[in-house]
């Protein structure tokens, strides 16, 4: 599927976006690990978490939905409720499918195998196997359990202790839920904060967990109740349309209930600092995790270095505000991010690759990227490289290049932002 794009006047209107990535696959996967019903709302119906259904209803689990509400009833019945599958799971494109899954199968008395496309399968798992090996899961794999499809004996665990040498909430999860069912204590360090929606709603689902500073753990053994869940939007993908409002003239975009969660705004910052018009209101809490109600005003962008712990906080907006800062006076900076490497593309090249089609300056560093704003874009013929964020990054591009832009296997974009087409066509003012 191709999708073309072609300069509005401006965008404008009132929007939601689609319930957000993240917490959707936690809420599935606590929710089948949970005694009881878990009901969800605005469950994210994108490709990387009707993935991460389907494993569960590989292992048996139940569901009701969803229905085009993204309406979702898990019937838990506890871990001892998820049985050895008959086939290989398919987590697809989704790298939080398949690490936090991994997590999961580590502490069941059954044999699995996992795997997913072909994006996925290039992906780093060392990262995830290696710790839960230490934990006494067996997982083989290419070049010593690196690489899927994964096969995985699941079984008792002892608890332990890890420094993690990149943020990584996948890894931080993965290792959580291992926890969860592993004798003792489980305890892991990051280097920089990642994202907590794992810890926030262990704890709504009724566990103790704890926090202090840079370390979270967990004890084992703890039962887990099913409760009702709202999805929040996801922030990464409002940031899609908070960009194009801040780079098209004229334009006035309001997104309703975006998750605003501290560990994942970092983009509502930079922005900020790039000088966007931005104003967050209506702030409340929906099932343990910040909302608020997001408006974008056009204005003039100016580039600026970013690194450090932000990275974290905003790693999957990256391609996005690349684009930001082609359009912005001066240079855009992003170091510490060499992790985009490891994504859906690498993030790096791709990112890099794309834009210089539409003329843009750029440059590839070793860990991030360095923007030349300023010149105005011309339309291109653009590849998504398969990886959903870049498809979406390059028609946001579109819409301020001189002419008609393309960008060429768009179907991808269906994996975090099903709808982005059809929003933008509803903002837009010709
Ligand atoms: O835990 C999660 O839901 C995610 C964590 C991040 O990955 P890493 O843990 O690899 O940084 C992020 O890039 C991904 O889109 C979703
Ligand atoms: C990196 C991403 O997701 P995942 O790691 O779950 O594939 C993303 O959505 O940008």
């Amino acid at each position: 599927m191709n999708l073309e794009i072609t300069p509005p006047r401006a965008l404008r209107g009132i929007t939601r976006v689609p319930g957000d990535k993240s917490i959707s696959h936690r809420a599935a996967m606590l929710g089948a690990l949970a005694e009881g019903d878990t009901q969800i709302e605005n469950f994210l119906m994108g490709a990387d978490c009707l993935a991460t259904v389907k494993c569960l209803a590989g292992m048996g689990v139940s569901f009701t939905g969803p229905d085009e509400n993204g309406r979702l009833t898990v019937h838990g019945r506890g871990p001892a409720g998820l049985k050895e599958p008959e086939n290989v799971l398919d987590a697809g494109n989704s790298g939080t499918t398949i690490r936090l899954m991994l997590g999961i199968l580590a502490g069941l008395p059954f044999f699995t195998v996992i795997t997913g496309d072909a994006s996925l399968r290039r992906r780093p798992m060392k990262r995830v196997t290696a710790p839960l090996s230490r934990m006494g899961a067996r997982i083989w794999g290419r070049q010593e359990a690196s690489l899927a499809p994964l096969a995985v004996r699941g079984g008792e665990l002892q608890g332990a202790g890890f420094s993690l040498p990149v943020a990584s909430a996948q890894v931080k999860s993965a290792l959580l839920l291992a926890g969860l069912s592993a004798r003792g204590e489980t305890r892991v360090a990051e280097p920089a904060p990642s994202r907590d929606h794992t810890e926030r709603m262990l704890q709504y689902f009724g566990a103790e967990i704890h926090k202090e500073g840079l370390t979270v753990w967990i004890r084992g053994g703890q039962v887990l109740a099913g409760r009702r869940v709202t999805v929040p939007g996801d922030i990464s993908s409002a940031a899609f349309l908070m960009v194009a409002a801040a780079v098209v003239p004229g334009s006035d975009v309001t997104i309703r209930e975006v998750g605003v969660n501290p560990t994942r705004d970092g983009i509502l910052e930079v922005l900020r600092a790039m000088g966007a018009d931005l104003e967050i209101f209506n702030r409340h809490h929906l099932g343990g995790e910040p909302v608020a109600d997001i408006r974008v005003r056009y204005s003039r962008l100016k580039g600026i270095t970013i690194g450090g712990e932000l990275i974290p906080r905003l790693i999957d907006e990256i391609p996005i505000l690349a684009v930001a800062g082609a359009l912005a006076e001066g240079e855009l900076v992003v170091r510490d991010a060499a992790e985009l490497k490891v994504k859906e593309s690498n993030r790096i090249a791709t990112v890099v690759g794309e834009l210089r089609k539409f003329g843009v300056e750029v440059e590839a560093l070793a860990d991030g990227l360095r923007v030349r704003g300023g010149r105005p874009l011309t339309g291109a013929l653009c590849e998504s490289h398969g990886d959903h964020r870049i498809a979406m990054a390059m028609a946001v591009a579109g819409l301020v290049a001189r002419g008609k832009t393309v960008i060429q296997d768009a179907g991808c974009v269906d994996v975090s932002f099903p709808g982005f087409a059809g929003i933008l066509n509803t903002l837009r003012v010709d």
